[in-house]
């Protein structure tokens, strides 16, 4: 196994005097895709935030592919979607992902043909050509997610990608994310779902400030001797 894509030691956040993150241990390997699940407000987007170098950390260290955030050059080597869309609502579905596209240093010539692929992974083809103004909140989060495919990039940070989208084209991105993983690629995801925590490689159980347990799946509901992953983020947080 190469070099870990993103690995955080000991990793702490204040914001004010509220810590928020307290002890944060966690790696996300070449091929792999590292779930990260845990309470509303357990810190989830700030573990990503800090990660990317959008959040100074307090304490400990925080490496993306063994540098330390924001490094403008391996920033294009990361497909990043954030919990809000920043979209510009004013252009179509397809000026969107040309502009972020350019932004990330597609050539013009490749732009048409990965533009075509990354909407069709999240089954926007039809209105690539509509405002997104006109767009639901599901359309504008697969756009968002369309956006951090483009130029596959070698890793993917992706702040619970699926919210507002139906399950059977919740399993079609799923298999992209598969196929990005097959290649050698690596992902880091938070979800709230926790069927989808099931198909993570490994888990990371955010509560109370630290990583309180990092595993695959299956090894996560032996030591909690529980039946599924929703059962082991119960039984962390103390409820029977
Ligand atoms: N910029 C900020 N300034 C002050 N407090 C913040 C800031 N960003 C986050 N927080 C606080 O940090 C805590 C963790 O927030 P965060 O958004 O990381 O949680 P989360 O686990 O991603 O939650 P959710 O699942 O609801 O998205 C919350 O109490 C939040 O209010």
């Amino acid at each position: 196994m190469g070099q870990a894509m993103i690995d955080l030691q000991h990793l702490a956040k204040k914001f004010g005097d509220q810590p928020v993150l307290k002890d944060i241990n966690l790696t996300v390997n070449p091929g792999e895709i590292v779930g990260l699940i845990g309470p509303s407000g357990a810190g989830k987007s700030t573990v990503i935030k800090v990660t990317l170098g959008m959040e100074v950390a307090s304490g400990g260290s925080a490496k993306v592919f063994n540098a330390t955030m924001p490094n403008r050059e391996l920033l294009g080597r990361i497909g990043y979607m954030a919990q809000t869309d920043a979209l510009y609502d004013a252009l179509s579905g397809r000026e969107n992902l040309k502009f972020y596209g350019l932004m990330k240093g597609i050539a013009r010539g490749d732009i048409n043909q990965e533009v075509d692929y990354v909407a069709k992974v999240v089954d926007l083809t039809e209105d690539l050509n509509r405002r997104v103004s006109g767009y639901s909140g599901g359309m504008m989060r697969r756009l968002s997610l369309a956006i951090a495919l483009m130029g596959k990039p070698d890793l993917l940070i992706l702040d619970e990608p699926t919210v507002g989208i139906d399950p059977a084209l919740r399993r079609q991105i799923w298999a992209e994310l598969d196929r990005i993983r097959d290649e050698g690629r690596s992902i880091l995801i938070t979800t709230h779902v926790m069927d989808e925590a099931e198909l993570c490689g490994r888990v990371a159980l955010l509560l109370d400030g630290k990583v309180m347990a990092f595993d695959t799946p299956v090894a996560l509901k032996q030591s909690y001797q529980v039946t599924t992953i929703e059962d082991v983020f119960l039984k962390a947080e103390g409820v029977d």
